[in-house]
């Protein structure tokens, strides 16, 4: 079993007054370390709620996860946060960085919040901004970059662990074809050279049918839409 995530039977469902309200049902899902995975799917598919429950942010109404062969949601609230920062990074649509800070402090976060020291930190976090391309910028703040350069950064950031897994939620989708077209190459060749594993939702589907396997979420199932190896 070297699945970095295993997802078993997972559904999901929302209280609505007396009603239940199911996003998803008995939704499985085995993701191996150096694959890319896009989920794809209509706007309230569920595609945000999925990456959420595999990302510890949210919990399964039944069901399963195991992320790295651990059940998160086994864990205590603090024990969750220690392993999602070890094992996990995560990338959003809108960069969240934060603005007062350089890029380099940036991507050092996760480390100090992991108990790193400053020194070895800085380091790691020179090292990572350069694999994506930006050693010449550690000292800009978010507002001294580029759109592109800002997700970058936000790449950077969510890798600087070195985390088996990334979670990418519409990594692309705020930014313009070419710079899109960017992030897409940056994502293939860390997959290839350090073989992290990488989930991601999008509306791009050039981009997802580009990086392997595409699964769709249709109706609360999740459907195989294209095949790794196609
Ligand atoms: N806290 C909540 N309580 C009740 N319903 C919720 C809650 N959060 C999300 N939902 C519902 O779950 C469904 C799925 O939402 P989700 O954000 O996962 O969709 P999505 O596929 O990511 O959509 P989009 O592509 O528009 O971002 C939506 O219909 C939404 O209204």
């Amino acid at each position: 079993m070297n699945d970095v995530i295993d997802c078993q039977q997972v559904t999901r469902t929302y209280n609505e007054g007396p009603e239940k309200l199911t996003i998803f049902s008995d939704i499985s899902l085995q993701v191996a370390a150096g694959e890319t995975v896009a989920i794809v799917g209509s706007s309230g598919a569920g595609k945000t709620t999925l990456l959420n429950l595999l990302g510890g942010l949210d919990r399964p109404s039944s069901g399963h996860i195991s992320i790295c062969n651990q059940d998160i949601h086994r864990m205590s609230e603090a024990g969750r946060a220690r392993f999602r920062n070890r094992h996990l990074g995560f990338v959003y649509q809108f960069h969240h960085l934060l603005p007062e800070f350089t890029a380099l402090e940036n991507v050092m976060m996760p480390c100090a919040l992991g108990g790193m020291s400053v020194k070895t930190a800085e380091e790691k976090a020179s090292a990572v901004l350069a694999k994506v391309g930006l050693s010449e910028r550690l000292s800009h703040k978010p507002g001294e970059l580029s759109g592109g350069e800002r997700q970058r950064v936000a790449i950077a950031r969510a890798l600087v662990n070195e985390p088996e897994c990334v979670l990418m939620d519409e990594p692309t989708g705020n930014l313009d074809e070419h710079t899109g077209e960017g992030v897409r190459q940056l994502i293939e060749s860390l997959r290839d050279q350090l073989g992290i594993a990488f989930v991601m939702v999008t509306h791009d589907m050039s981009m997802a049918r580009s990086l392997g396997r595409v699964l769709r979420l249709e109706q609360g199932r999740l459907l195989v839409e294209q095949e790794a190896d196609s």
